[in-house]
């Protein structure tokens, strides 16, 4: 099968690049391969043509360094430069004439920047030329025949055909120049800006080929500009409507005008990367990806949007006869139109270079109307139009949902919009201000709806233990189509990204900056630390579209009017928080209340063991251990809080208490609960208090109860026999009676203090969360 190569000027920097395009060209035994001109030298020699006719003389230097890169490639290739040398001398001598006419006009142009393709064409060619005698080369101007529309030629297919037919031997490796051609004269002309794509469609719609591959530096078409969005895909089939939809509307990965000779005779088209040749790129062809219902968003900037309204005085057709006929008449392109029938109102965009001319001509075209103000224009500058596109648009229900709910959450207004029955693409105005943030929202609602975005704050003995839960399940929870995914892990200082990356920070502020940047859609800050200081900042993490999941007491423990205002943002914002690991670490006792209460039923009494550390003492005291010795041995574990007094002082406990007091209805502060405080006591106390039970058949327990709108925690000496004395290790045990549960209570039990209980409760937490949210 005849295959087309394309290869363009983004990977033809160096020497390596061309000895990569050799190899493949060789290894592929490749018989058709079109060249743009190396990078960067199409603009370079409009740069020689513009300073050389105004007689500036940074030409010379331009000639200079376009000299100096050219026969650097050739010393690195260890190619003979004679041929380059002389090539680049006629560069030189036709600057000159300009520099000496004090003047250019298009054909010069298109004389002078023809000599990009040239150049490279000959470098690649004496590079291959040096290993084989099978390579020719072949200067476009003589098999390309077009008119003589300077700049923009138009190809005459019949007489190109002919011509390539036969100058090009397929029995040979042909290295042809792209882009360039020439007139019925012989008078070089070009066929546009990425006119060597079309050079590629136009040999291979001549010679039938199977295919057509252009070779970038980028692996395909991705979904959106991965420069703007960082987490773009690369979409691996597109049909040819789709990727002339994207292309129309600013993707610039294959121009529309190469596109149509490729449609005309089905020959699809690859995308591939030449830095990547494992990766199979994109193929452009009549199939499509029909998993894939929207393939991408592109945007076009520099546009200005102009408003006209007419007042319903001219008949709808008349009016609108009468403003396409005068823009036409101007040769002005229409990017976008959009019409509101109700009102004879019309909008229309068109690039920004042509908004004083299209001006001039609606002016001209409706004088009396304005001057009776039967018409009025306006116009909005600095505009860009995004595009949504793929084969589903049109029926795809919920899609404008999608796209402009988030839209509006970000403040950003569409100020026109269009799509017709069967559009391949739905296109809308915004400021250019907005654009990168309003793409980013755009493809992540779309594209990455389906993750959940995970920043997790504290990475110490609770934080590691669930980030490593997250991504030792994660193919797990893949599977049950929930994508929970860390976008970043934070200590107090520094903020660690998946790239390996890090960054230092000194407020919030800069984290939310950073990670808001992004615009994707669901995300969810993990607090593993026990810093008031960030719980005073979760206002503003759900102002900027975080949810909260914590096993942190102290944002549930605010003051009640803090508390409260918490409460109130999250409502505002429409997000979560949830906080599982509060109580009894990984034990279901903050669902399982809130579950009954969502029932109606009405909590009576709560009480139990709620410190998995100060059970650990006391289940540890027994074996004659010293107290101090068996808080060391709880730090030690991860039992502790961050600092062991808020345990010993009864103040962890204190927390738990308001925060199940709280969800059951009290409105009451820390400072109203009564508590026993452990901080001060000595190994001797303690042992005295242990051995007196003891001596009574009774067990020393801190018991926590909440009932009648108080909640109160102490030491308590439990028969021996009790279910509070049958704890082990870290164990909580909580008993819950209610109006339901009213003769045997609920009561749940299990290990309540631990780094892995604990990361089970969060992530038990997201995966609620996600399912709320994806
Ligand atoms: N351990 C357990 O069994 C349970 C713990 N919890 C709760 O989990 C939370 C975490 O406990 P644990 O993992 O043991 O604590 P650690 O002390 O092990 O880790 C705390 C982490 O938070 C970071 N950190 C501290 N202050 C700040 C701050 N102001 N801003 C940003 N990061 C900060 C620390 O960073 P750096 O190292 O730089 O100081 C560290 O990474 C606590 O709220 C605790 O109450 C809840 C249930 C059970
Ligand atoms: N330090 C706490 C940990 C869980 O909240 C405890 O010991 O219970």
């Amino acid at each position: 099968m005849l295959e087309i190569y394309k290869f363009g000027g983004s990977i033809l920097k160096n020497a390596d690049d061309i000895r990569k395009i050799a190899d493949i060209i060789i290894k592929d035994g490749n018989k058709i391969n079109i060249f743009s001109a190396l990078h960067g030298v199409t603009d370079g020699l409009i740069k020689i043509a513009e300073y050389a006719s105004k007689k500036d003389v940074k030409y010379i230097s331009e000639i200079d360094s376009l000299r100096d890169y050219h026969l650097k490639i050739c010393s690195d290739l260890g190619v003979d430069n004679k041929e380059i040398g002389e090539i680049l001398i006629r560069v030189k001598d036709i600057s000159e004439y300009l520099y000496k006419e004090g003047f250019y006009d298009l054909s010069l142009l298109d004389l002078i920047v023809g000599y990009g393709e040239i150049l490279s064409s000959n470098i690649v060619y004496l590079f291959l030329a040096k290993d084989s005698s099978n390579i020719e080369l072949i200067d476009a101007k003589n098999c390309i025949r077009t008119d003589s529309t300077f700049t923009s030629a138009k190809v005459d297919f019949e007489a190109t055909s002919s011509l390539c037919k036969n100058l090009v031997n397929i029995g040979k490796i042909n290295i042809i120049t792209g882009f360039i051609a020439s007139d019925g004269e012989g008078r070089p002309t070009t066929l546009g800006r990425n006119g060597s794509d079309y050079t590629a469609a136009l040999l291979g719609k001549i010679f039938s080929a199977g295919k057509i591959v252009i070779w970038k530096d980028v692996d395909g078409v991705f979904t959106a500009n991965p420069k703007i969005v960082s987490n773009a895909i690369q979409i691996s089939k597109i049909s040819y409507k789709e990727m002339s939809e994207l292309s129309y509307f600013g993707n610039k990965v294959v121009s529309l005008m190469a596109l149509s000779p490729a449609i005309s005779d089905d020959i699809p088209i690859c995308i591939r990367g030449l830095y990547n040749i494992t990766n199979e790129g994109t193929l452009i062809s009549s199939k499509t990806d029909e998993e894939m219902g929207i393939k991408g968003i592109t945007a076009i900037e520099d546009v200005s949007l102009i408003n006209i309204n007419s007042f319903n005085i001219l008949g709808i057709g008349e009016f609108l006869k009468q403003v396409f006929s005068a823009i036409n008449k101007a040769n002005i392109n229409i990017i976008m139109i959009s019409q509101s029938s109700s009102e004879s109102s019309i909008s229309i965009c068109v690039r920004s270079d042509e908004i004083n001319e299209a001006i001039r001509v609606i002016n001209s075209e409706f004088t009396k109307e304005i001057r009776e103000n039967i018409i009025s224009i306006d116009v909005k500058n600095n505009q860009s139009i995004v595009a949504v596109a793929g084969f589903k648009i049109a029926n795809q229900s919920g899609l404008s949902g999608k796209i402009f709910s988030n839209l509006g959450l970000a403040n950003i207004n569409i100020n026109a919009i269009s799509q017709g029955l069967c559009a391949m693409s739905i296109s809308f105005a915004v400021d250019s201000s907005a654009l990168n943030l309003c793409v980013k929202l755009i493809h992540n609602s779309i594209f990455e709806n389906k993750c959940v975005n995970c920043l997790i704050i504290g990475n110490g003995v609770v934080g590691s233990s669930v980030i490593k839960m997250i991504n030792s399940q994660r193919q797990y929870f893949l599977e049950k189509g929930i994508d929970l995914r860390i976008i970043g892990y934070a200590n107090s200082k520094e903020v660690f990204l998946p790239s390996g990356e890090s960054f230092k920070y000194s407020s919030y502020d800069e984290i939310i900056s950073w990670f808001s940047k992004e615009a994707l859609i669901h995300y969810v800050l993990i607090d593993c630390t026990s810093s008031d200081d960030l719980v005073a900042n979760y206002r503003k993490f759900i102002d900027h579209g975080f949810n909260i999941v914590t096993p942190n007491k102290k944002a549930n423990t605010l003051n009640f009017d803090e508390f409260e205002k918490l409460q109130n943002c999250l409502k505002v914002n429409k997000k979560y928080m949830f906080y599982e690991a509060n109580v009894g670490a990984g034990l279901p006792i903050i669902s399982t209340i809130k579950d009954l209460i969502d029932c109606g039923d009405e909590i009576v009494k709560i009480e139990g063991i709620f410190s998995g550390t100060l059970s650990y003492i006391f289940n540890n005291l027994s074996n004659g251990v010293k107290f101090s010795d068996i808080v060391k041995m709880a730090k030690e574990n991860g039992f502790t809080e961050p600092d062991p007094r808020d345990d010993l002082c009864g103040m962890d406990v204190a927390r738990k208490l308001l925060i199940l007091a709280r969800m059951i209805g009290y409105r009451i502060n820390l400072s109203d609960l009564k508590i026993q405080n452990l901080v001060d006591a000595t190994d001797e106390q303690i042992f005295e208090m242990f051995d007196s039970a003891n001596k009574e058949n009774k067990t020393l327990r801190y018991v926590g109860l909440i009932e009648d709108g108080k909640a109160s925690a102490k030491i308590i000496a439990v028969d021996n026999d009790s279910p509070l004395a049958s704890t082990k290790h870290t164990d909580n045990i909580i008993s819950i009676t209610t109006k339901f549960y009213n003769k045997t209570p609920l009561v749940i039990r299990g290990a309540g203090a631990g780094a892995d209980v604990t990361a089970i409760g969060v992530v038990s937490d997201l995966i609620k969360l996600a399912n709320i949210l994806l």
